[in-house]
């Protein structure tokens, strides 16, 4: 089913100063975010992907930042405008949920008025309708005795309380497009569960678009809808979820699934990606930035300047090497092996 387009993406590259010179940490990535659609962004530490969300929130230090490409968001390209009409779109139009809720909130200032500090901005409401609202919210994602915790300070809610804070705070303008950059991360695993469901929750209701950060491939099978899978600052796969959980091409992404514990791998060897994602002034610019990852597989597999092609329809991947491509069985490390492909 076609989806309305509601971001596009088109041609993104952020680069960082780093020294005298610019690096690339996001490079040429096109991707559309349809309305009512969860996209994943999966992929290592490093890969890009706070990078991207950044972007497009504005929120890069322009300084030490170069941004090229646009991002339309709603006919509009976010990166002509001026800090106050970004201001207007963002935590409005746009809302993001950050990693650690932690260092997200206030601790001076209680919840209550953390979230009708979001509305002010953007809102023209009575401090009765802000208050009215803003106990309807935290309700809403999920906070027991909501009159109560209206007037609690962040330090005396757990872990998960305080992230449902950070949503509530996010949600609160009922944003056409939201950015959940690792947002259990910093939460135990009991509670992880819970505020992903909370979010499928809120999306389902409110029909937001969400771009969903995350390397736990096991939330991105229970949430998105599509799955871009970065490596190296390039979208190195993109397709529908249930294409890259049964039919995944791209090295990176057979890799990244072989190394995750599940139901079907677990009697098998589970995969060690050899190596890490080099620092941004190392990483390789030209070729397949995969394929020093990948040595055992000849060079001449690799495409000289890979490109993205649509190998089945809505199904996108890069260089030639995912034909050749083969999990090596006669390798260990750490006790752990390669499973077989
Ligand atoms: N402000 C910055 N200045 C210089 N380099 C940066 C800056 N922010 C990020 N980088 C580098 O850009 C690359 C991409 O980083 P980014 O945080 O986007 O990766 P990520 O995939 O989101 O990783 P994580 O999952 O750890 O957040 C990394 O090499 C990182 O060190």
């Amino acid at each position: 089913m076609a989806k309305q387009t509601l971001l596009e993406i088109e041609g993104l590259r952020v680069s960082f100063r780093i020294g005298d010179d610019y690096y690339a940490a996001v490079d040429d990535v096109s991707l559309a975010i349809g309305e009512n659609e969860i996209v994943a962004l999966v992929g290592e530490s490093g890969c890009g992907k706070s990078a991207l969300a950044l972007s497009i929130m504005g929120l890069h230090p322009p300084e030490k930042t170069k941004i090229e490409g646009r991002l339309h968001f709603k006919g509009t390209n976010l990166l002509s405008l001026s800090v106050a009409e970004l201001n207007r779109i963002r935590g409005k139009e746009i809302g993001m949920i950050f990693q650690d809720p932690l260092t997200a909130l206030n601790p001076l200032m209680t919840v209550g008025r953390q979230i009708e500090e979001s509305m002010d901005y953007h809102l023209r409401l009575s401090a009765a309708e802000k208050k009215k609202r803003t106990i309807g919210l935290l309700r809403k994602v999920g906070i027991p005795e909501p009159e109560k915790a209206y007037y609690r300070y962040p330090h005396e809610l757990s872990g998960g309380m305080r992230q449902r804070v950070v949503i509530a705070i996010a949600i609160a303008c009922e944003p056409a497009l939201l950015i959940a950059d690792e947002p259990t991360t910093a939460l135990d695993v009991t509670i992880q569960a819970q505020i992903m469901g909370l979010l499928k929750e809120l999306q389902r209701q409110m029909k937001t678009s969400v771009i969903l950060i995350t390397h736990d491939l096991g939330v991105v099978a229970e949430m998105a809808d599509r799955v871009a899978v970065m490596y190296a600052g390039e979208i190195v796969e993109l397709a529908d979820v249930d294409a890259i959980f049964h039919r995944p091409l791209h090295p990176y992404t057979r890799s990244l699934l072989q190394s995750i514990p599940s139901a079907q791998t677990k009697k098998e060897r589970l995969h060690v990606i050899q190596g890490i994602v080099p620092p941004l002034h190392k990483l390789p610019r030209h070729g397949c930035r995969f394929q020093p990852r990948i040595g055992w597989i000849g060079a001449d597999k690799h495409e000289e300047e890979p490109k993205l092609r649509e190998v089945e329809p809505g199904h996108w991947v890069r260089c030639t090497c995912y034909e050749h491509f083969y999990f090596p069985d006669d390798q260990t490390v750490g006790g752990i092996g390669y499973g077989a492909s």
